[in-house]
């Protein structure tokens, strides 16, 4: 048996045109577009490309888009300055300051300074906070994007054993945090996790981020569950996941890399741009999103 490969990439073009159906309906009922900044600092060639991938997006989806550069010596002051003027600017819904900052800038100063209304990362703690208590708020992009896969193939994700790998801010915790609020049995296994396999092996649903190529073995697989790479490791053998290739054989599903996760966070990050402007301007944006 070889696992059905999960599309990320045609299930985000069909997220980002209805994206792009609903920001036609806001820019008519509020009289401007939603509008998302991006904030670089430095230029780091990776980082650049996603930044003007989402720049593209972002006018693909009938928004407008700020793009702010900023050179790698820029003082963490004049980067929250920048944020105060955006968080202060009322055609801006959402902020995202790319991520990782130069070192001698402190990432959660900045991030806590971005209005947590238009925080469209999830990554400002009151927005980890409203997660965690079930308020409504911003989910980060990637974890909300697994979970919409992950519903496209288990409409009923009650009841489901889920392991998640990985513990970040950006991924794994959210990630627990959505599959609990599903009601799967969520399971988080670490670096300090005494026996990884022993756990994997009992899991239907398997959501890999820990951020090392291949790690997972097609062995840990439980026959037929549902797994989801959100590795993106740059490989001598070019872009790899987080997932040994070889899982294709043991899985149900499973996400390619590319093609699989990647393109779903820029499509999330288009629908909580939306969902954002959608909130501060007062106007209904179609739940389905
Ligand atoms: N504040 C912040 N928010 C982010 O969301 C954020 C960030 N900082 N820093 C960097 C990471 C990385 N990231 C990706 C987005 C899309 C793909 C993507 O579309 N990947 C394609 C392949 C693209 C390629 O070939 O490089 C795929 O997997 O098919 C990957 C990675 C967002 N990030």
């Amino acid at each position: 048996m070889t696992a059905r490969l999960i599309d990320g990439k045609a299930f985000a073009a069909q997220l980002r045109g209805r994206v792009a159906t609903a920001a036609a309906a806001f820019t008519e009922q509020a009289g401007r577009k939603p509008g998302l900044a991006v904030v670089l600092v430095g230029e780091d060639p990776a980082s650049s490309v996603y930044v003007r991938s989402k720049g593209k997006a972002t006018l693909a989806a009938g928004m407008e888009s700020f793009e702010h550069r900023l050179s790698a010596d820029v003082s963490e002051a004049e980067l929250i300055a920048l944020v105060d003027r955006l968080n202060a600017d009322e055609t801006v819904d959402g902020i995202l300051v790319q991520l990782p900052l130069p070192k001698h800038i402190d990432e959660r100063a900045v991030i806590t300074r971005i209005d947590p209304d238009k925080d469209v990362d999830g990554f400002h703690p009151v927005n980890a906070g409203r997660l965690a208590t079930g308020l409504d708020g911003l989910v980060p992009c990637t974890p909300l994007g697994c979970l919409m896969l992950l519903q496209d193939i288990h409409p009923h994700l009650a009841g489901l054993e889920a392991v998640v790998i990985g513990r970040s801010n950006i991924v794994g915790k959210p990630m627990a945090a959505l599959l609990l609020q599903q009601s799967c049995t969520v399971t988080t296994v670490h670096s300090r996790t005494r026996d990884v396999m022993g756990h994997v092996r009992q899991a239907d649903i398997v959501v890999a981020a820990v951020g090392i190529p291949g790690f997972v073995q097609p062995e840990w697989i439980k026959p037929g569950a549902t797994v989801i790479d959100v590795g993106i490791n740059r490989t001598g053998d070019g872009l790899v996941g987080d997932v040994d290739p070889r899982a294709v054989e043991v899985a149900g599903a499973i996400t390619p890399v590319p093609g699989g996760v990647g393109p779903m966070t820029i499509a999330v990050l288009m629908r909580n741009t939306l969902v954002a402007a959608g909130r501060r301007a007062g106007i209904a944006v179609d739940p389905a999103l």
